[in-house]
């Protein structure tokens, strides 16, 4: 789990959704995570499956961000859950041992210590910079991360309001993928900006 950690926005046009998340495939992005907040479940469905045969045909892990019945029903690679959806450990005895289950922390190492226990695959901090997609009353410091890799033996994720400039520092103190939104789909360019991120990593979109 290294490199850029793509989650789609609230786009409700099927097809310029999977363009972009191609586009940004194809430009080395390592991970897509499905999260429209917006969608019903009719859309929930239709995007879901749409985007995991683009990953598939790519070899990139599809993750379900809240939906755990989607996830089941579409056999995706795993579920994303944060504070107020399914309990961590039911995730786990629901998906096995080989899904993917991933831990929203927030800035709270107490969390990913208790992620870490239940069966997370991964846990991710954040919002660390600005967001135009998600409003956080606490900014996670940069520092969290070197008092969380004392302890933590899972890849760390970094999210809100990632570039490439600003994500540097945090790979560089141990974030193993970078999650983000707007630096890739607000692109014109999808293409280029994951493999601006990908770089980060030594990866080659
Ligand atoms: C990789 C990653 N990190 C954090 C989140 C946020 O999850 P959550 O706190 O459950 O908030 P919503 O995304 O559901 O609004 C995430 N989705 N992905
Ligand atoms: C879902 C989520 N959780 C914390 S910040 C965030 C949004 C990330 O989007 P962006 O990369 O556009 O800031
Ligand atoms: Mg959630």
């Amino acid at each position: 789990m290294r490199g850029l950690y793509l989650v789609t926005p609230n786009w409700n046009d099927t097809d310029r959704l999977l363009a972009a998340t191609e586009a940004a495939l194809r430009g080395g992005a390592a991970m897509v995570q499905y999260r429209n907040k917006e969608a019903d479940d009719a859309l929930r469905r239709e995007q879901g499956a749409a985007l995991l045969a683009l990953c598939r045909r790519h070899r990139r892990p599809l993750v379900i961000n809240d939906h755990m019945d989607l996830c089941l029903r579409l056999d995706a690679e795993g579920v994303h859950l944060g504070a107020s959806d399914l309990a961590l450990a039911d995730a786990r005895a629901l998906l096995g041992p080989g899904k993917i289950v991933g831990a929203s922390c927030y800035g709270d190492p107490g969390l990913a210590q208790a992620a870490q226990v239940a069966g997370a695959t991964y846990v991710a901090f954040g919002g660390f910079y600005p967001s135009l997609v998600k409003k956080y009353d606490f900014v996670t410091p940069p520092s969290l991360l070197e008092a969380a890799r004392t302890f933590l033996t899972v890849p760390i994720v970094v999210i809100g309001g990632m570039t490439p400039a600003n994500a540097a520092p945090l790979v560089a103190r141990g974030a193993g993928m970078v999650a983000a939104i707007t630096a890739v789909y607000g692109d014109p360019e999808p293409e280029e900006a994951a493999r601006r991120f990908a770089a980060l990593f030594g990866v080659a979109g």
